[in-house]
């Protein structure tokens, strides 16, 4: 019997197998969801000159007790108003540049108007500055607004913009083949007999590359048989990334290491020490990173979140591609481990993390209801309850 991997070196010699894949020049609207390709630095000041935080008016603040002689009106998208003359004030509006000479911004729920006469009528009397956002300081022309490998949030879309960028350099998404393969399986909705078995992987796995890929593509419940699983894998050669799903073991009807081989695929790995995931293995086929994940749910979830994703956010360019540990203090006491790392199914809260009592791959209710793979160790002693433990989210 081959020996066992350690998931840690699964995961860097599955991601050696494959490159980052090419750079484009995207328009922003499209980027949402790609990793930056490149450091980008800020094109402009922000805010580009002095601007008012608040609808209000401005002052000079040496003459901060007022009252003051309205002048002229500052909106956002004007051009600065001319400069303030001692005991003078400029209604002014958020977003306006700030009049020279005025330094201070009044609100308006601060003061009473008699005419053009302006009057603080709020304690105590402003403070320098206040209500006032001065240019650059939320960054100024030249530092650098998002760095290389960031994933194009929302918001570091939105920063992006800001920073003066209309378009981004950004990796192109790997398109992903899923080949679920068994006799077994029926197609979502439809009646399983009792020798059937709803092919929920499929569905899963897909959803678990929602917005990381360019293509998914579902070749969906393939036969057991070496011609059915050789055509589906040949006809999937023009993916970045093949990932099966089933038949991985050993038993007769294990079909998709025999069938990469078969076709000329070559394997880098096969098992992991990690429960559950054993039987995972990866190879090439072609310029294709084949990843063959073991068919029980909770083995395919687990195997999928600590080396397929991880896969496709390298290949897309991510900086941080693997899974991210938090800490908590276990609720139970956690049993010795031996030689493979486990991935409990638990329950993470403000309290602690808790796993279920059955941890059986087989058991997608148990998937369903937790939130977190609670990390054990390989040969690591019992774990008593209050212990800090690691987990990752999912
Ligand atoms: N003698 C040994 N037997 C097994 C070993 C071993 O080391 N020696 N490893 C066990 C482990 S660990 C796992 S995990 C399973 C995984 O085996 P396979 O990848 O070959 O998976 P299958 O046998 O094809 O299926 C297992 C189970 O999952 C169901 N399944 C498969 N595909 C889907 C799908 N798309 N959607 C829903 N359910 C699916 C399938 O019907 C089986 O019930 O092997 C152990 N055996
Ligand atoms: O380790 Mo298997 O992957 O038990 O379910």
């Amino acid at each position: 019997m081959s020996a066992l991997l350690p998931l840690e070196e699964a995961q860097q010699r599955l991601v050696s197998l494959a490159t980052r894949l090419p750079i484009e020049t995207v328009p922003i609207a499209q980027a949402l969801g790609r990793y930056l390709a490149a450091d980008i630095a800020a094109h402009r000041n922000q805010p580009a000159a002095d601007m008012s935080a608040m609808d209000g008016y401005a002052i000079r603040f040496e003459d901060r007790a007022g009252p003051w002689t309205c002048v002229g009106e500052c909106k956002a998208g004007s051009e600065p108003c001319p400069p303030l003359k001692s005991g003078q004030t400029a209604r002014i509006f958020t977003g306006a540049l700030l009049p020279g000479g005025a330094d201070t911004v009044v609100m308006q729920e601060n003061v009473e108007t008699d005419g053009n006469v302006i009057s603080l009528i709020a304690e105590p009397s402003p403070e320098q500055g206040r209500h006032v956002r001065r240019i650059g300081s939320d960054f100024c022309r030249g530092d650098i607004a998002l760095s290389k490998g960031t994933w194009l949030s929302p918001a570091a879309l939105g920063h992006a913009v800001i920073a003066g960028y209309g378009e981004l350099p950004a990796h192109q998404k790997p398109n992903v083949a899923v080949v679920s393969t068994g006799d077994e399986l029926v197609e979502p909705g439809a009646r399983a007999r009792s020798h059937q078995i709803p092919a929920s992987n499929d569905v899963m796995v897909s959803a678990m590359l929602a917005g990381l890929t360019g293509e998914t593509r579902a070749l969906s419940r393939i036969a057991d048989n070496m011609d059915a699983l050789c055509a589906a894998l040949d006809s999937a050669r023009d993916c970045d990334i093949i990932v099966t799903i089933g038949g991985a073991s050993v038993g007769d009807h294990d079909l998709v290491a025999p069938a990469f081989e078969r076709l000329g695929g070559t394997i880098d790995f096969h098992k992991i020490a990690m429960k559950p995931g054993k039987p995972v293995m990866s190879g090439k086929l072609g310029n294709s990173v084949v990843l063959a994940l073991p068919g029980n749910p909770g083995s395919a979830f687990v195997s999928a979140t600590l080396l397929l994703l991880p896969l496709v956010r390298y290949m897309a360019g991510a900086a941080e591609y693997l899974p991210k540990y938090r800490s908590a203090q276990t609720t139970t006491t956690l049993p010795p481990t031996q030689n493979r790392a486990q991935f409990l199914r638990a329950q993470v809260d403000s309290v602690g993390i808790t796993a279920f009592d059955s941890q059986d791959s087989a058991k997608l209710s148990v998937l369903a209801a937790a939130n977190a793979l609670l990390y054990r160790p390989a040969n690591s002693d019992e774990e008593l309850a209050g212990g800090t433990v690691h987990y990752i989210s999912i």
